[in-house]
């Protein structure tokens, strides 16, 4: 075993010991109902006939002389990296988010992020695609079919997905998270960022149900337990209750890194309408979160959803196969990277 899979394995252990200095966002109750409904109907979408392939160049089965394994080896890998560090599937999922939303061409290397974690298992999965496949897989691929396996694994549904995708000529490129819309932007604002991407007020509706999953640091939602646009006072928007149950996790002296307890009990079996629901109460964590009730248009997608699981999933994996596939390089525009944190020189 060589020491980057060493270090990689000793890194996931520890992982699962280290405090975590984060709050959950909303999904330590179980919601079993919904999970028993989806899971009986054992959803697997095919948007194959609904989806426009006539702009992409991507196939389903890429690898199929190159490197047949390699999805396989990427299911394996997520699988048992997920068993020791379940919070890895939402980071994935937002990493992907991140990655294809961002459009900057700084030639900076991305900072290991405090906030953007998972780049370390793409980059162990990367090598173990390495040892079977030597520079055939893109970390593009790597990381649209990990993420896809993260939804799979987190309670989310499975999705099929074309693959061929060619890395950037620049890293995972600088985070400075100017393009990325803001914990507090009104709807408008996100609207906007969406829509320059060609995503709908729909899709972006059914984007932000990833948000079903994962964590939240304080610094994100803080203002708007105690001090919310300068007023010294709540958002009178949250929910009451809410509002002193997250005054408990994240209290006005904690700093960004204090630590607050994370509650990983079922948290990622969560996936689904739950996120819509608890808007309908008010109980969006992030000030963005509930700004999906804030029109006409986007409180009707949240009903849907929040009423309708199924309708979620499907509209979630098809907005998840439009990210994915969003701005994708192929062929001779882009280079497949050994080190996906390292771009190789052009000849
Ligand atoms: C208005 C748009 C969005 C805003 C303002 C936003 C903002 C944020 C913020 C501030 C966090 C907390 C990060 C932390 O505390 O470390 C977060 C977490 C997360 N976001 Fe978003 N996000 C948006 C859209 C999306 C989209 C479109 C996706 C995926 C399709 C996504 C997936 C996630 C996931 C899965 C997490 C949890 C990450 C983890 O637990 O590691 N977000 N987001």
């Amino acid at each position: 075993m060589n020491f980057f899979i060493s270090a990689s394995l000793a890194f996931f252990v520890l992982s699962i010991y280290t405090a975590h200095y984060i709050v959950e966002l909303h999904k330590t109750t179980k919601d079993s109902a919904e999970r028993d409904f989806v899971s009986k109907t054992s959803l697997y979408v095919s948007i194959e006939e609904e989806e426009d392939v006539s702009y992409s160049p991507l196939q389903h089965d890429y690898y199929r002389d190159s490197c047949p394994s390699a999805e396989r080896i990427i299911r394996k890998a997520l699988k048992e990296i997920y068993k020791a560090r379940p919070s890895i599937a939402p980071s994935l999922i937002r990493l992907l988010f991140h990655d294809c939303f961002i459009e900057t061409s700084s030639e900076k290397e991305a900072p290991p992020n405090l906030s953007l974690k998972g780049l370390d298992v793409i980059a162990f999965i990367k090598s173990e695609l390495e040892n079977t496949c030597p520079g055939v897989v893109s970390c593009a691929d790597t990381l649209a079919l990990a993420t896809k396996e993260a939804v799979s694994l987190a309670g989310g549904p499975k999705y099929s997905l074309r693959i061929g995708r060619k890395d950037s000529l620049v890293t995972f490129k600088d985070i400075a998270q100017r393009e990325l819309p803001s914990p507090h932007a009104t709807l408008s604002e996100i609207l906007a960022r969406f829509a320059s991407r060609g995503f709908s007020p729909q899709e972006t509706v059914s984007l932000l149900g990833a948000h079903s999953i994962g964590i939240t640091h304080c610094t994100f939602f803080q203002d708007r337990l105690y001090n919310f646009s300068g007023t010294g006072k709540p958002d009178p928007e949250l929910n009451t209750g809410f509002l002193q149950e997250l005054k408990s996790k994240c209290p006005f002296s904690a700093s960004a890194s204090s630590p607050s307890p994370f509650n990983n009990e079922g948290g990622y079996l969560n996936f689904g309408s739950r996120y819509y629901r608890r808007l309908l109460q008010n109980k969006g964590v992030m000030f963005s979160d509930q700004q999906l009730m804030a029109s006409e248009e986007t409180e009707t997608w949240v009903r849907a959803y929040a009423s309708d699981p199924l309708l979620f999933q499907r509209d979630f994996i098809k907005s998840m196969v439009k990210l994915s596939s969003y701005h994708v390089l192929t062929g001779p525009l882009g280079q497949v990277r050994t080190n996906c944190s390292k771009v190789l020189p052009l000849n």
